[in-house]
């Protein structure tokens, strides 16, 4: 099956020397990119499919901080647990995703989950138990942006389907807090927010497959630029079974249960 979408020519996903190498990359720099990842047929066939479904996509403008978090009163609005930034999305959800698209096949895919696993360090991975939340593809025309934030879940896996002719660009900071131990780091993400702190960018082209990890690594993407949206494809899995993204969060991404 992978065979048929992925350029394995390019990216040997069974070969073990191969995922041990994308491991280490993903370990490091705290992102994968593969480039071409997909065949042309395929992102084809994605960016056809996400041209039809575009006028369903659900659109949202909200301000949130970088931790994603309620408001902390012992800080003032404009301290870095608080401040504000603005992200404008709009996506279409698992259901309108075809049940013969490229999209769906690879997110369903033996080989491409069990590379998924090796590289990331799981032992399986799950879809949603929701109908919404597993393969999500995001539209970003002009002006659109997605603000500085830290992820809640410790990595994300992308792929670029259409790029925009500028701006959409994927900054980041790799490993400015640590959620886990509790450090939030305050001094820096204000450094980043003030803009006195140099980011990194990713260089991503449409067919490039991402895996991020973005739990302690502050990111955003900047806004679109130009007649061309930027589409990009979530693959959403989870760690344990029967996780469903709460309704609360699939009111306010999506706009539906
Ligand atoms: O659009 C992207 O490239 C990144 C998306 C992202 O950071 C997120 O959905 O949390
Ligand atoms: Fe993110």
């Amino acid at each position: 099956m992978s065979g048929s979408l992925v350029r394995l020519d390019l990216h040997p996903l069974a070969d073990h020397g191969w995922r041990q190498r994308c491991r280490e990359q993903l370990n490091q720099s705290g992102a994968l990119v593969l480039r071409q990842f997909l065949k042309p047929q395929a992102l084809e066939a994605i960016i056809e499919e996400g041209n039809a479904q575009r006028h369903l996509a659900y659109h949202t403008r909200s301000k949130h901080n970088v931790y994603l978090m309620k408001p902390d009163e012992a800080f003032s609005a404009n301290h870095p647990r608080n401040r504000d930034v603005l992200s404008t999305k709009g996506c279409i959800t698992d259901d309108l995703i075809a049940a013969d698209s490229p999209l769906r096949q690879l997110y369903n895919d033996d080989l491409f989950q069990r590379f998924l696993c090796d590289v990331l360090g799981e032992d399986a991975l799950y879809p949603y138990a929701d109908p919404l939340s597993s393969i999500n593809l995001h539209y970003a025309p002009h002006g659109q942006e997605l603000g500085w934030h830290f992820d809640n879940s410790s990595f994300a896996i992308t792929l670029l389907v259409q790029k925009p002719l500028a701006g959409g660009i994927f900054q980041y900071v790799k490993d400015l807090r640590d959620a886990d131990a509790g450090e939030m780091n305050f001094a820096g993400v204000e450094a980043v927010l003030d803009e006195r702190q140099p980011v990194n960018e990713l260089e991503i082209d449409a067919g490039d497959l991402v895996l991020f990890r973005g739990r302690n690594s502050l990111h955003r993407v900047t806004p679109t630029e130009g007649e061309v949206t930027r589409m990009l494809a979530v693959l959403a899995y989870n760690t344990q079974p029967d996780i469903a993204l709460s309704e609360t969060a699939r009111m306010t991404f999506y706009g539906k249960l």
